[in-house]
This record gives C-alpha cells, sequence and structure tokens, in this order.
C-alpha cells in the first residue's frame, strides 16, 4: 500500500495516477493533483494564520480595551460631575497635565473659584509618579476628576470633547526639562509635538470650540542676549531640543489659530518653583541633597559668570493662567471650519528679578538650617542657557498680571511644604 507520501506531489496535474486507499486519501489526492490547487492550498493556510493572528491581536487589543482606564457610564459621569459650573459665567476647563505642578495649582484655584474642571494625565515615570498620584489624590479630595490617559489617544480626547462642551483647554501637558532632552529626544516629540496637535486636532473639531491656553517657555529665548527678555524679541535660537519642541509649539498653534479660527494663548513661564514642585528642578533636587547631606552641583557660565533665573513662584504663575483664560476669547469655528478671525497672543510670565543660583542655594541653606557642600563646574553644553529676565510689561497690561513672591519667600513656602511632604527623615529617597 502507498501512502500519500511515497511519491512526490505531480507537477502536472491529471497525468500521475495516484493509488488511492480511501476517502480521505483520495480526497487530499485530487485536492493536492495540481501547483494551482496547491498554490490555492498554500494561500488558504497563510489567509487562515493570518485571520488567526489577527484574531488573537484583537482579542489582546479587546483585552487591552476593557483593561482601559477610561470609559463606560461611571466615568462618564464622573467626568460631567467634575466639570460642573458652580459660578455665574463660569468656565469649563479641560486641564492637560492636571497631576504635574503647574497643573495641580491650576486646576485647584479654578476649582475653587467654582469653575468646572476635568484633568488629563498620563502619569508617566519622568520623575516620581508617585509624587503625581499624591497630586491627584489632593484633586480628588476637592471634587477634580483626572483621567487617566495620553494626549496622543484621539479616541480619549473625541470622547472627553463628546461628553463635556469645555469652553477652554488649560494645555500643560509636557515633556519638561532642559537637560533631559539629551538623553530622550523622542519623548519630547511624542508629547510636545505629536501630543499637541492631537489635542488641537480634538479641538478643531469639538463643537464648541474651546479656547486654548498653553505652556510654553522662556527657554524659547535661547541664545538671545537682550535683556530683558521680550515677546517681540529673537525667538529663532533655541539652545535645547526642549526650547525647540516649545518654539514649534507655538509656530503649530498658529497655524491652527490661522486656518480653524481656534483661539490661542502661549505663555512663557519662566522657572516655576513652589510647593508641590518638580523634583528634576535645581531648587528641588539642591533641597533634597542638602538635607541628605550629599553635594549639589552648582553650574557656571563662560568666565566663571553665575548663572542667574528669574525664578517665578507658583501662585503668580496660577494668576497669570487664570487671567489668561479669562481674557481669552472665543474660538471662532464651526464643525472644523473658521468663521472669523481668532485672537491669537503670547506672553511672558516671569517675576522680573533674575537670581544666582549661588544665591539661590544660599536662601536655601538658611530655611533648610543646613550648609550645602558646593561642586562648582562649568556649565555643560546641554542646553542649557546663562541667564532669563522676562520683561512683563505685555502681560500686565492685557492680563492684570502682577508677581508678589519674592524667591526668599517662595522658597521658605516651598521648604515648608518639602519638609512637611517628605518629613524630616534626610535619608528618604526622592527620585
Ligand atoms: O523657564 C523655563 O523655560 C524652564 O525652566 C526650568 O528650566 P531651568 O531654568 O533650566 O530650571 P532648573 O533645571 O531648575 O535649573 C535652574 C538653574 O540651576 C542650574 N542647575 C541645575 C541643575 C544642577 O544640578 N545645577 C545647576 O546649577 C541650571 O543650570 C539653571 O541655571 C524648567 O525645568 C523648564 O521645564 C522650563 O521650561
Amino acid at each position: 500500500m502507498r501512502s500519500l507520501y511515497d511519491e512526490p506531489f505531480p507537477s502536472t496535474p491529471g497525468k500521475v495516477k495516484i493509488e488511492r486507499t480511501n476517502t480521505i486519501n483520495r480526497h487530499f489526492h485530487r485536492c493536492f493533483a495540481s501547483t494551482t490547487t496547491l498554490f490555492f492550498w498554500a494561500l488558504f493556510f497563510i489567509a487562515l494564520t493570518a485571520s488567526y493572528l489577527s484574531f488573537q491581536s484583537f482579542f489582546v487589543s479587546g483585552t487591552r480595551y476593557l483593561k482601559l482606564s477610561w470609559g463606560g457610564i461611571q466615568w462618564e459621569k464622573q467626568l460631567r460631575s467634575s466639570s460642573q459650573i458652580r459660578r455665574s459665567g463660569g468656565l469649563s476647563v479641560l486641564v492637560t497635565g492636571a497631576s504635574g505642578f503647574v497643573g495641580t495649582h491650576v486646576s485647584l484655584a479654578l476649582k475653587k473659584r467654582g469653575d468646572g474642571v476635568v484633568g488629563l494625565d498620563n502619569f508617566n515615570n519622568y520623575y516620581d509618579p508617585s509624587l503625581k498620584k499624591a497630586r491627584k489624590s489632593l484633586l480628588n479630595t476637592h471634587g477634580i476628576f483626572v483621567v487617566d490617559g495620553d494626549l496622543n489617544d484621539a479616541r480619549l480626547l473625541a470622547k472627553l470633547f463628546d461628553v463635556v462642551a469645555f469652553t477652554h483647554v488649560m494645555h500643560l501637558a509636557a515633556q519638561a526639562g532642559v537637560r533631559y532632552a539629551m538623553e530622550n529626544p523622542s519623548s519630547y516629540v511624542h508629547s510636545n509635538i505629536a501630543g499637541l496637535v492631537s489635542l488641537l486636532e480634538a479641538c478643531k473639531s469639538a463643537n464648541p470650540q474651546p479656547a486654548i491656553v498653553w505652556a510654553s517657555s522662556s527657554s524659547v529665548y535661547g541664545l538671545n542676549v537682550k535683556v530683558p527678555f521680550s515677546e517681540s524679541d529673537r525667538t529663532d535660537q533655541p539652545a535645547s531640543l526642549y526650547a525647540a519642541t516649545k518654539k514649534a509649539g507655538e509656530e503649530i498653534t498658529h497655524t491652527y489659530n490661522h486656518i480653524y479660527g481656534l483661539s490661542i494663548t502661549g505663555l512663557r513661564f519662566f522657572t516655576v518653583y513652589g510647593p508641590w514642585g518638580r523634583p528634576d528642578m535645581a531648587y528641588f533636587s539642591f533641597t533634597r541633597n542638602i538635607l541628605q547631606g550629599k553635594p549639589i552641583t552648582v553650574y557656571r557660565g563662560k568666565n566663571r559668570v553665575d548663572l542667574a533665573r528669574d525664578f517665578t513662584y507658583i501662585d503668580d504663575i496660577v494668576k497669570g493662567c487664570l487671567g489668561s483664560l479669562d481674557t481669552s476669547g472665543k474660538s471662532t469655528g464651526t464643525g472644523g471650519k473658521k468663521r472669523g478671525p481668532a485672537p491669537y497672543r503670547i506672553f511672558n510670565l516671569g517675576n522680573t528679578s533674575p537670581v544666582t543660583v549661588p544665591t539661590l542655594v544660599g536662601i536655601l541653606e538658611r530655611h533648610l538650617k543646613m550648609k550645602a557642600k558646593k561642586n562648582f563646574v562649568d556649565m555643560p553644553g546641554n542646553g542649557d542657557v546663562p541667564f532669563t529676565h522676562a520683561n512683563i510689561s505685555l502681560a500686565r497690561r492685557e492680563l492684570g498680571y502682577k508677581p508678589t513672591t519674592d524667591l526668599q519667600t517662595g522658597l521658605k513656602k516651598f521648604v515648608r511644604w518639602y519638609l512637611s511632604y517628605y518629613g524630616y527623615n534626610q535619608r528618604k529617597s526622592v527620585n
């Protein structure tokens, strides 16, 4: 008895007589009796495998979908309740980066005065996510719901605008940090470029279109040496990829203003500091190291000139943000189409009194009652600029912006918060 495998498959259909031992064999022989059918079967098996794989991936993504942290009736209820306006003429604001430093403070201030607030944050691990979670808990206790999601998730953004008719978007989500851009450049493109475009796409299609206020950065002044920095100064010489993505954001938002009639206000923040701040920033990491008895690195510019920053206290920044929201003017588009010109504004939000980094260290030493172990190092070529100094005339005139907290006072508040949050245990680590 011959089996199916005793001789090679026929190369010419119908010319080789194959012994058939049973119906199954007969069936197989008939089916494989030509190269055409062979080809057909090969295709069939490939298609079968492909559909199996795509079913698998559907199943996996289906599972992921089920595990998504957003969606559902309960979730929508939370959105609606959080976005409820409790004062006449109040705003309904989507705050991106709500569990970030500035986002938390702005969200609380809006809620306090009776505006509706919904937060969005992806809780990435650029710095200790537990600090972000703690900020989220703080927001929750004030009735602010923070959605766990990424700006690049277009479906999520569409859903948010579907459920809530936001009047404003306070866009603070970003990959921050000047020097980290050399370590992880794609993260800046992901959040500050792709994420921004994704958000603008959602805003332009939303009905009604919200007005957008967003965080640019003092770093856009880059190598500009004219002081103080005014909004009309050159911003075409960024010194870091971070700065370049913020500058790109200013151009991208301009496009959406021009084409779709979105009302845009870009705020150039100057080294914002304060309670609930960012652990990656110098004042924060210096505090941690001083308390732990570890050395700190103090950068110096050319010819050993001290670096200086126009450090701006968080409460002043919050006032600038709220002033911007209140004066933003409306977006004009509907159905993704522009119906008329909409405002496009850019403001410096600084303190107007730069302080050197060694002076900052001296203030921290006094508040902490401890001496810092300072290592002076030449500023590495990693995107830093030697100084920043804001001209805030425009913000003063248009927003009523008037910073009132000097570095001495602001750092005192920061240190008090730091010690209450992390405790006096100097060994406690902070990422
Ligand atoms: O104003 C801005 O646009 C930017 O302000 C800060 O950037 P930066 O001013 O570099 O703030 P820090 O990282 O806190 O640095 C402050 C100063 O301390 C210096 N520094 C930093 C770290 C360090 O270990 N040693 C040190 O001397 C820096 O060179 C800089 O002069 C924020 O980190 C950016 O996200 C923001 O966009």
